[in-house]
């Protein structure tokens, strides 16, 4: 990419979009194309299509989805198949018929198969049955990577596939029941120690095991994968470590400074009991992460109390 070329970042709002506007102003990328959802609604193929014809953007990334944690994608099955098959769908085509250079599209680690062998290597997709709560999110995320196989097979486009795995950082969703797990349990050990409870609910057993990759770190991958990888098939990205849910808990619980106790609930769905990423690939192209769990913890959460003390 050079400094010059026009680069669209679909979802530059969101977190992952808004950690890859920062990774490239960082170096030095000042032709960036962003439109929020209010002024251009990516399901709506007749506006993209407009859109891209009159941007003619080189490179996008395609970090635009309806997004959610295990209760709203179990509860919003439709949206979150019909938004991400109409967005993806419409961007990788206007993509084509515009001539991009490049495109990257993000996938995410739930289009594994529920009982995998761990960690995952990138040919185990569709090997197997899916985690039933996200199952719509995911069949949605592989049908995108079939897009840019199909497209790439066909017409010789270069777009790539990249498989986060569940992330966290500045800008994240802190919706008490629409978010993923790291969020929510930031806002509910940081509102309980504010108000004295004697204890903070978490959802689930607390056994199932999850990976968390800082949403900036995952943004420098990406503009390192943009610059360097342009082969057909996935690339993971992750830390390659993992804990328990109970143990996050903990952890949330210590760097909030709640004192209180924790207790479990059974009635939410655990989940896929784990889904830890291999990064062998990843790492054997050259890339790293940088950000300890701890240290991204402490930035998400003074990230949050920014906004909390923004909103009071
Ligand atoms: N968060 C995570 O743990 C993980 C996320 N990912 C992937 O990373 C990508 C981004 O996720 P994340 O940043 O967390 O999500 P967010 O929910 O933070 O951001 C999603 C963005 O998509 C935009 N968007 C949604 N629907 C539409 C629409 N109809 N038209 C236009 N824009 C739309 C929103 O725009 P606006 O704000 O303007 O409404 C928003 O900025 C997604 O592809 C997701 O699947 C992958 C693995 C893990
Ligand atoms: C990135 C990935 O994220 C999603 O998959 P997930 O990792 O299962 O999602 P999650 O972060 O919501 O849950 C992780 C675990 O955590 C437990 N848990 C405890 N307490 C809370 C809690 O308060 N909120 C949430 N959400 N989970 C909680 C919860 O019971 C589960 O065992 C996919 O939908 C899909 O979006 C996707 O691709």
């Amino acid at each position: 990419m050079l400094l010059s070329d026009k680069i669209y970042i679909a979802g530059h709002r969101g977190m992952v979009g808004g950690a890859i506007k920062r990774a490239l102003e960082k170096r030095g990328f000042t032709n960036l194309l962003v439109r929020t959802s209010a002024e251009l609604d990516l399901r709506s193929q007749v506006e993209v299509n407009q859109f891209f014809r009159e941007e003619q953007p080189a490179y996008v990334f395609l970090a635009a989805a309806k997004v959610g944690g295990i209760v709203a994608n179990n509860t919003y099955r439709a949206e979150f198949l019909y938004d991400n098959l109409m967005i993806e769908t419409n961007i990788i085509h206007a993509a084509y018929e515009t001539g991009v250079k490049k495109l990257m599209f993000l996938g995410s680690s739930c289009i594994y198969p529920k009982m995998a062998p761990q960690p995952l290597k990138e040919e185990y997709l569709l090997t197997g049955l899916l985690e039933p709560t996200n199952e719509p999110y995911a069949i949605a995320k592989i049908a995108g990577i079939k897009l840019c196989e199909a497209y790439r097979d066909q017409y010789g486009c270069n777009f790539i596939s990249v498989m986060p795995t569940n992330l966290y950082g500045m800008g994240d969703n802190y919706h008490p029941q629409n978010s993923h797990v790291l969020p929510a349990l930031i806002g509910r050990f940081h509102e309980a120690k504010e108000r004295g409870d004697a204890a903070v609910v978490v959802w689930g057993s607390g056994t199932p095991k999850r990976e968390f990759l800082y949403a900036d770190d995952l943004a420098d991958a990406c503009v390192f994968l943009m610059e360097t990888y342009n082969d057909k098939s996935l690339v993971n990205i992750g830390t390659g470590e993992d804990l328990s849910i109970k143990e996050l808990a903990y952890l949330v619980k210590e760097i909030t400074g709640f004192e209180g106790d924790i207790v479990f609930d059974t009635s939410k769905p655990d989940g896929t009991p784990r889904k830890l990423m291999d990064v062998s690939k990843l790492h054997g192209l050259g890339w790293k992460h940088t950000t300890s769990l701890k240290e991204g913890i402490r930035a998400a959460y003074q990230d949050f109390l920014k906004k909390a003390h923004a909103m009071a």
